[in-house]
């Protein structure tokens, strides 16, 4: 831990680890146990289960203990509204027994109350913006991957004035060693909590990127990315989810740049740590043009790619503004990638865009 015990941010560092770490467990003794009824569906149609909101929960906790008084600010993706009706009783009741779980492991003998955990959900609704700082969560990012026994990942940044001073990244079932396309698709779960796999980022501005064990001691190691741009030995990043990012667009980017790697398809935000350790040298982002991004699917993993030596911004080249609400609101989709690869991307989809190839 000693590497990131430095910076302003480094008190703030410790407590983003504990509770990402809080948060990775719960979700690793959930995602192998998780019945179909557990999980429900979004007003957006997109799925949310009751790990994602113990998660929320949890890590609010945490944070809350480890600040030692005051209001928590934070922005996360969860609330309880749903979980306050009555369909929604028994799904809180599973939840607040999660949590108490999680929680008994640090402080033996607390038990919450239903209401205490809904409340704790509920300190998410922090509205963003270019003044203070807040906490920003993504208590599973990649609900679907999480789902369908994939990657996900617990994912916590912290904005201060607007800027992404620090960023934590929990990734259980993603493998220490380089990820390749078929452990992409493939099922991981079953290997969470198993020697090799499991592994946590974190980031301070301007004290650099690391990587390290989920659980255990190995030593964190700092991530420096090696800049290139010849595109035919370079293996792109996007979605696993077609409905998440324009697969036919990435595939005409990658023929007109000379891409012949497949794609590794990953869920989740572990696809900014993936790159920020070398195991793909981009990232292509093209959600539906009605799609609004959110700031919580992005801050923790920019923070860890640019101390990397990376870069991310929207596809016309502007950086992304995490200081403007709960969204980011941007142009067309996001490019994340070493430096001379993303000028020549940015250019490249450009002229894709004036050729008539829009992304859908
Ligand atoms: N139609 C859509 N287009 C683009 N992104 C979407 C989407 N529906 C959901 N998402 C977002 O995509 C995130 C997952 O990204 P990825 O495809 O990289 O795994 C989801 O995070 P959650 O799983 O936290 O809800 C959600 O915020
Ligand atoms: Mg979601
Ligand atoms: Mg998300
Ligand atoms: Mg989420």
């Amino acid at each position: 831990m000693q590497v990131l015990e430095r910076g302003k941010y480094a008190s703030a560092m410790k407590r983003a680890c504990e509770a990402v770490r809080l948060g990775s467990a719960l979700c690793q003794n959930v995602q192998l146990q998780l019945k179909q009824a557990e999980a429900a569906s979004k007003s957006d149609k997109s799925p949310v289960t009751i790990a994602d909101y113990a998660t929320q929960a949890v890590v609010a906790w945490s944070l809350q203990r480890g600040q030692g008084g005051g209001p928590l600010q934070m922005v996360a993706e969860e609330d309880s509204e749903d979980l306050r009706t009555e369909e929604g009783a028994s799904m809180a009741d599973r939840i607040t027994e999660l949590v108490n779980n999680a929680v008994a492991a640090v402080e033996p003998g607390s038990n919450l109350s239903r209401q205490q955990v809904l409340d704790l959900i509920d300190l998410g609704q922090h509205q963003g913006g270019p003044e203070g700082s807040f906490w920003v969560l993504d208590p599973i990012d990649g609900t679907r991957g999480f789902v369908g026994m994939r990657q996900y990942a617990v994912c916590l940044g912290l904005v201060d004035q607007g800027q992404v001073v620090l960023g934590v990244l929990g990734c259980p079932n993603l493998p220490v060693e380089p990820i390749t396309p078929e452990q992409g698709e493939a099922g991981a779960a079953e290997h969470a909590g198993e020697p090799g796999y499991g592994c946590m980022f974190a980031a301070q501005l301007h004290e650099g990127s690391f990587v390290g064990p989920l659980q255990g001691d190995a030593p964190w190691q700092e991530l420096q990315l090696t800049d290139h741009s010849d595109f035919s030995h370079i293996r792109f990043m996007e979605s696993y989810e077609k409905g998440h990012s324009d697969h036919s667009f990435t595939a005409k980017l990658a023929k007109a740049l000379g891409i012949t790697k497949a794609p590794l398809r990953l869920d989740s935000q572990a696809k900014y740590g993936a790159l920020a350790r070398g195991d793909a040298a981009v990232i292509l982002r093209f959600p539906n043009r009605n799609y609004r991004e959110k700031i919580w699917d992005h801050c923790a993993g920019a923070v860890i790619v640019q101390e990397a030596g990376g870069i991310i911004s929207d596809a016309a080249g502007t950086p992304l503004g995490f200081g403007r609400g709960r969204w980011l609101d941007l142009d067309k989709g996001i490019v994340t990638s070493t430096p001379k690869a993303h000028a020549a991307l940015i250019k490249a989809i450009a002229q894709l865009v004036q050729e008539g190839h829009e992304p859908a």
